[in-house]
């Protein structure tokens, strides 16, 4: 059995982020994504986001809501991963920087 037969979800984040830097590759007009790397607030925009969900995933918490604390952190993960792409960073950088941690 692969890792991907007993994990399903394994590859998800290296699929968005490949997805991700498509789309700041592209720009494509119907792309929320393309949109945050376009933005005329430049990196504000993305960055407003992530405070935006980082209160979400407090009060999802505070309330012990399961569903909507995986619902924003999902929204919080997503906006980090167009901010690391935005820096030229990636999944690598991150998983480096865990990995030094352990
Ligand atoms: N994973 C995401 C993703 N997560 C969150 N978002 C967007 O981020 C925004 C979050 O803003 P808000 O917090 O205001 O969200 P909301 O739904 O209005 O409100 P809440 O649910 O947070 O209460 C919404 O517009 C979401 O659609 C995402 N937009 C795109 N993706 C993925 O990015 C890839 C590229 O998609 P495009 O951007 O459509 O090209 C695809 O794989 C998508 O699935």
């Amino acid at each position: 059995m692969t890792d991907d037969a007993a994990d399903p979800g394994a590859d998800v984040l290296d699929e968005l982020f490949a997805v991700i830097e498509e789309r700041k590759e592209t720009l494509p007009e119907d792309s929320y994504t393309a949109s945050l790397f376009d933005h005329e607030k430049g990196d504000n925009a993305v960055l407003e986001k992530l405070g935006e969900e980082s209160t979400e995933i407090v009060l999802a918490a505070k309330d012990d809501d399961r569903e909507e604390l995986a619902h924003e952190s999902a929204d919080f993960v997503y906006h980090l991963l167009v901010l690391l792409a935005m820096k030229d960073m990636d999944l690598a950088d991150l998983r480096a920087e865990l990995a030094e941690r352990r």
